[in-house]
């Protein structure tokens, strides 16, 4: 029989935790259904008219603002002790609202690396999901003449998300300019990275929408054109604090009966789920939000006085970030608009004649690398599954030769140019605890980056190839003096110690966080299946960055969209 609404006002049937990227698409879709009802729980407010949101070319400007999160890490212990600021979005449409709108998928055995740990996921199914999620708007003749192109059997039209080029791209033969100096550093053009073989350059779409000239975020495109739903919910300014439990007996999983949240007024409240509680609060926090109610590694819950439910030692563990930085010239060009040219490079491009040794290295390091990341885990990770972690991974780079860096040249003004960089398949592992039972304590955060000696390689590896980006012509001739690093700290054949040092002085996080609820078998870590259950439980899902098992070399939302996409026909079928 379908569920009445709102005769007792606080019952729904599904009850979603955190109205961002991927609880948005969920709230969205399962609403689809009348029958069916649905409440999302979310911790910021509506920012529908923060400029700082809305902006299509105002990246950064949320920064620090209170729809921030600025989480902080523990300092990095193979970079100089220092912490990180861990950015998140706390509004609704989450990390969307913030983020820098690259619109860019995966290759496609980085989604095929899903099915090699035993879920149903392939680049084939996801890509059904990645067309249903979009809905790209066709570049203009403007566009196109600076680069805009796209296949037309790689995309979807009809999507709730929209997709598009900027309203204002980087003119003044620009792209021409860059279209020489990557011919002649061997890269080729890539017609459209979006159709999983990233390698090569081009003019990458964004979460944007061209004609509004507005960013586009999950609200917007999954939750204000149908906030009218009658079976949909929204409760802002509220902090869900843990799932609450039904009772159990000896022979049934433990079922989760709702959810505990703090209101705006900081009362706690209680909602109840008929179905399923949906963790969709992102990877800094759904697994909190399992600790605190007693999911995960007893040891650390005990520590803090929590009862433990479900025994899932790797909650929080397995926490993988990605590493950036820029590269700083003169310019004595001036050019207006937004760039979004990026060049993707794999291995060979970064290492060249290097490349053998390389993989022979890094094949030979994988068992130590397996007892660095065993040890750091306070010997919760297994050692024979992050092993065979790590050849996977080894596989995608060597074997399948998937973009390993990325490299965006930004427009010159006003004297300077530079250009970002990004090593995008590190190895290290961190993970993410609580550090008290009450919620509004910081977390224990430890990405661990440049834990292994691979990633620091990557890195050194992807800024040398800015470097040399920089001073390839026809380039060149805009970009004369480096400004940063400078030739006088990092010299022209400085050794890798040196491009190190300054790296790790200087890089950032990514903000990439993923895999700390990872969706793989419990034995090898994982602690949700394809059907995004949390093992061990009844009814208790995550769906949101945290399930990821590797990185995806283009950026997040674009693979989170369709993979909420997919989690959402998932859930609905398992309860059909
Ligand atoms: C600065 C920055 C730039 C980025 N740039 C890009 C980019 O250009 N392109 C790209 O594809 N990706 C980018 N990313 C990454 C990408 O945006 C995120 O990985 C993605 O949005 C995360 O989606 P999610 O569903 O996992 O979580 P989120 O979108 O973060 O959603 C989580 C939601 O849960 C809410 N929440 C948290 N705790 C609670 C609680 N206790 N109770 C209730 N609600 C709670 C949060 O407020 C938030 O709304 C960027 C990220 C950052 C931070």
């Amino acid at each position: 029989a379908p569920s009445q609404l709102p005769s007792y006002a606080n019952r729904y049937d599904f009850i979603i935790v955190g109205g961002g990227t991927s609880g948005l698409v969920l709230a969205n879709r399962l609403s689809e259904d009348p029958n069916l009802t649905v409440a999302v729980v979310e911790a910021g407010d509506s920012v529908f008219g923060n400029p700082n949101v809305t902006s299509s070319t105002g990246y950064g400007l949320a920064f620090g603002t209170d729809i921030d999160y600025a989480f902080q890490s523990t300092p990095q212990e193979h970079a100089g002790n220092k912490s990180q600021i861990l950015r998140a979005g706390k509004a609704l449409g989450g990390t969307s609202t913030i983020n820098g709108m690259v619109y860019l998928r995966a290759e496609t055995s980085q989604i095929d690396a899903f099915a090699k740990l035993g879920n149903n996921i392939s680049w084939d199914s996801l890509l059904l999901y990645y067309k249903k999620a979009e809905g790209l708007q066709r570049p203009t003749e403007i566009q196109s003449q600076l680069g805009a192109t796209y296949e037309a059997n790689q995309h979807g039209f009809e999507g709730p998300l929209t997709v598009g080029w900027p309203t204002e791209m980087v003119g003044n033969n620009f792209s021409q300019t860059l279209n020489t100096t990557y011919a002649a550093m061997g890269l080729p053009w890539n017609e459209d990275p979006n159709g999983g073989h990233m390698r090569g350059w081009n003019v990458y779409p964004q979460t944007s929408d061209p004609s509004a000239n507005l960013r586009e975020d999950a609200a917007r495109a999954y939750y204000f054109p149908f906030s009218g739903r009658a079976n949909l919910h929204l409760y802002l300014n509220s902090s869900v604090q843990r799932i609450t439990w039904e009772a159990q007996s000896n022979t049934t999983l433990p079922s989760a009966s709702g959810v505990a949240y703090k209101d705006a007024s900081g009362a706690e409240e209680q909602l109840l789920a008929n179905k399923d509680v949906i963790l969709s609060a992102g990877s800094l926090v759904s697994p909190l939000i399992l600790e605190r109610s007693g999911v995960g590694n007893p040891a650390i819950l005990k520590q803090f006085g929590i009862e433990p439910k479900i025994d899932l030692p790797n909650v929080g563990e397995n926490l993988q970030d990605q590493t950036t930085g820029s590269y700083g010239t003169t310019a004595n060009l001036n050019l207006t608009g937004t760039s979004d040219y990026v060049a993707y490079l794999n291995i060979h491009d970064i290492f060249g004649d290097d490349t053998e040794q390389l993989r022979e290295h890094v094949q030979s390091s994988i068992p130590a690398w397996a007892d660095e990341a065993v040890a750091d885990s306070g010997g919760t990770a297994n050692r024979t599954a992050i092993q065979q972690l790590f050849e996977i991974q080894h596989s995608m780079i060597f074997d399948d030769e998937v973009v390993i860096s990325e490299v965006l040249v930004k427009a010159p003004s006003e004297g300077s140019g530079s250009i970002s960089y990004w090593g995008l398949m590190p190895f290290s592992r961190g993970n993410i605890h609580i550090s008290s039972a009450n919620a509004s304590a910081p977390a224990y955060i430890n990405p661990n980056y440049f834990q292994l000696d691979y990633d620091v390689s990557q890195l050194v590896g992807t800024v040398k190839a800015a470097r040399r980006n920089a001073n390839t012509a026809p380039l060149k001739n805009f970009l004369p003096t480096e400004t940063s690093p400078g030739l006088d700290v990092v010299p022209a054949n400085a050794p890798k110690e040196v491009w190190a040092e300054w790296l790790k002085s200087t890089y950032r996080s990514n903000f990439h966080y993923i895999s700390t609820a990872a969706m793989m078998p419990k034995e090898m870590g994982g602690v949700v299946g394809d059907d995004h259950l949390v093992y061990g439980s009844a009814n208790v899902r995550v769906v949101d960055a945290s399930v990821l098992p590797f990185q995806v070399s283009g950026h997040l939302t674009a693979t989170l969209y369709a993979l909420a996409e997919r989690a959402a026909d998932v859930i609905k079928a398992a309860h059909a």
